[in-house]
């Protein structure tokens, strides 16, 4: 092979093949004019910004890199911008306590005059950062000879009305409370890149922004406007389907009288109605296209003995028995590296299995799995045990590529995995997307869809900026592969078939007007 032409064309094909099991890889063969101008438009606009923004030196820039220290600039690029726009198909991996821009979510706490809060010591400049609130209604305010929890008194533990205790908070007034409260329900930069700067560490803050946030979520009347803001910032972000996953553990609920006596049942009640709520709003503003519905992951988490998972999968089975549109499947979630493997449920799992198949209930496992760095260890081999069980989807599969075998499983299967960039990069598993193992995975041709994971702890709302993360840090992917992952969103959903046709076909029409904004220009920023 001394000849150039021969060469180039031998090199072509060779790109091909290794290509070829790329799931994209049959829609570039049959793109319409429109998408393969909006494709080569995307691709340049990134070449561009690759230089003029992220091409800096000082401070080291690049694309992909760590999100919190980037989000400022991301949110400056006609990429961001573009990427913003598209229409997104459906949210697969979500955990509903982790969703609502947490401002949003303490101006909602603000105006039920009966919640409380209380800290396990007195809150002090010293201990600002690490001593956590904890919140919960009662129907009568609680009194306590002492009003602020920097008070020197302050009793530890003890219930203080939280307009009092935010009126009182010494350190800063109300806006220093405002602050203490969000630092400790999110995660900033200088714990993920210092403070908390591996695996183990960054979970045990990023735990302590659930327990921070429990409270308020775990309250009735909130819980009830949150379900919607939830809904609407999907709305907001293209995305027009949703399966949440819900933590189960606690079997109650606060009510607005302050008890704890809010059963599942109702909290499923609960996320229909601002399902439909939605649904009807959005009708009436001719805009009911946007939003295909929701449905909840029931999930609990894995530091359960496993004697007592069987009351949440019995749980699981009745409310989906009581409410069979709204319960998509089960998973169990938390740290794999800490918590417990799937190997200590199995004999419960599989007996669920039988349970659900002899109802003839459609609802699967959809387990988180893979969402580690090690190799050969139990959350790495939770992998093994997830597709024993027949799971629907793959929760993270972030070490999957460690296994070729199962990536073929995959792939043959048709078991696509949930990939979470951000989530992944702030919880220690990789330094910047560009040595995230997606493409690895995109390249052995296994299903895959982006999602957000915890937003709002995050600070990444939307699903944009996952989508935004994984564009610019591989020259393969394009606008294209996005478009994929997001069809194959729609496809890897538990949505019966005739919702997915309605859902497809939505998408598609959206997609179309997208990508000709784009081509004749109207669409850039
Ligand atoms: O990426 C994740 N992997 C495993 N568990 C998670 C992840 N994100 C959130 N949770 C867990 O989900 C529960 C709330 O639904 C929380 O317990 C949280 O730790």
């Amino acid at each position: 092979m001394t000849d150039i032409r021969d060469y180039l064309s031998r090199r072509a094909a060779l790109i091909l093949e290794d290509r070829s099991l790329r799931r994209e890889n049959k829609l570039l063969q049959s793109l319409t004019e429109k998408e393969a101008a909006a494709d080569r438009i995307v691709r340049y606009i990134r070449a561009e910004e690759a230089v003029s923004v992220w091409g800096v030196e000082i401070p080291h820039l690049f694309p992909g890199m760590e999100f919190l220290t980037s989000k400022s600039i991301i949110d400056n690029t006609k990429i961001f911008k573009i990427i913003s726009k598209m229409p997104k198909g459906a949210l697969l991996h979500i955990h509903l306590e982790a969703t609502v821009d947490k401002k949003y979510l303490l101006k909602l706490a603000l105006r039920e005059p009966s919640l409380h809060v209380r800290t396990a010591c007195v809150v002090t400049p010293g201990n600002l950062t690490t001593v956590l609130p904890e919140f919960r209604p009662f129907e009568e305010a609680q009194s306590s000879q002492c009003t602020s929890v920097t008070n020197a008194e302050y009793p530890a533990n003890a219930w203080l009305p939280l307009y009092k205790a935010r009126a009182s908070f010494a350190l800063g007034g109300p806006e220093g409370f405002d602050r203490w409260v969000l630092r400790a329900m999110s995660i900033d930069p200088a714990e993920v890149y210092d403070t908390h700067n591996n695996v183990p560490k960054i979970w045990q803050k990023f735990k302590d922004t659930f327990s921070a946030t429990a409270g308020l979520f775990l309250y009735r009347p909130i819980f009830r406007q949150y379900i919607r803001r939830f809904l609407l910032e999907l709305i907001e972000d293209g995305i027009s389907y949703a399966e949440a996953r819900i933590d189960f553990l606690p079997k109650y609920m606060f009510d607005v009288d302050g008890n704890e006596n809010v059963p599942h049942r109702e909290w499923v009640w609960d996320f229909g109605q601002a399902v439909n709520e939605i649904r009807t709003t959005l009708e009436e503003q001719g805009r009911g296209e946007e939003f295909m519905g929701a449905k909840i992951i029931y999930t609990t988490i894995r530091i359960l003995p496993p004697e007592e998972i069987e009351w949440y999968l019995e749980d699981c089975i009745a409310l989906k028995q009581e409410f069979p549109d709204l319960i998509a499947g089960f998973d169990i979630v938390g740290d794999e590296n800490a918590g417990r493997p799937l190997t200590d449920y199995i004999k419960p799992l599989l007996a669920f299995k039988r349970r659900v198949e002899d109802l003839g209930l459609n609802l699967p496992f959809i387990l988180h799995a893979g969402e580690t760095l090690s190799d050969g260890g139990k959350a790495d081999n939770n992998l093994y045990d997830a597709l024993l069980l027949g799971t629907k989807r793959i929760g993270h599969g972030f070490s999957i590529v460690k296994h070729p075998k199962l990536m073929e499983l995959c792939r043959e299967n048709e078991i696509a995995l949930e990939v979470c960039p951000i989530s992944n990069e702030i919880l220690g598993l990789t330094p910047s997307m560009s040595m995230h193992p997606l493409p690895v995975v995109l390249n052995q041709g296994v299903p895959v869809t982006l999602n957000s994971d915890d937003p709002s702890v995050f600070g990444a709302m939307g699903l944009s900026y996952n989508y935004f993360q994984v564009l610019v840090s591989s020259e393969t992917t394009g606008l294209i592969t996005l478009a994929q992952m997001a069809r194959d969103s729609i496809k890897f959903s538990t949505l019966e078939e005739a919702e997915k046709r309605r859902a497809t076909s939505v998408w598609e029409k959206r997609w179309t007007e997208f990508v000709e904004e784009l081509g004749n220009g109207r669409g850039l920023p």
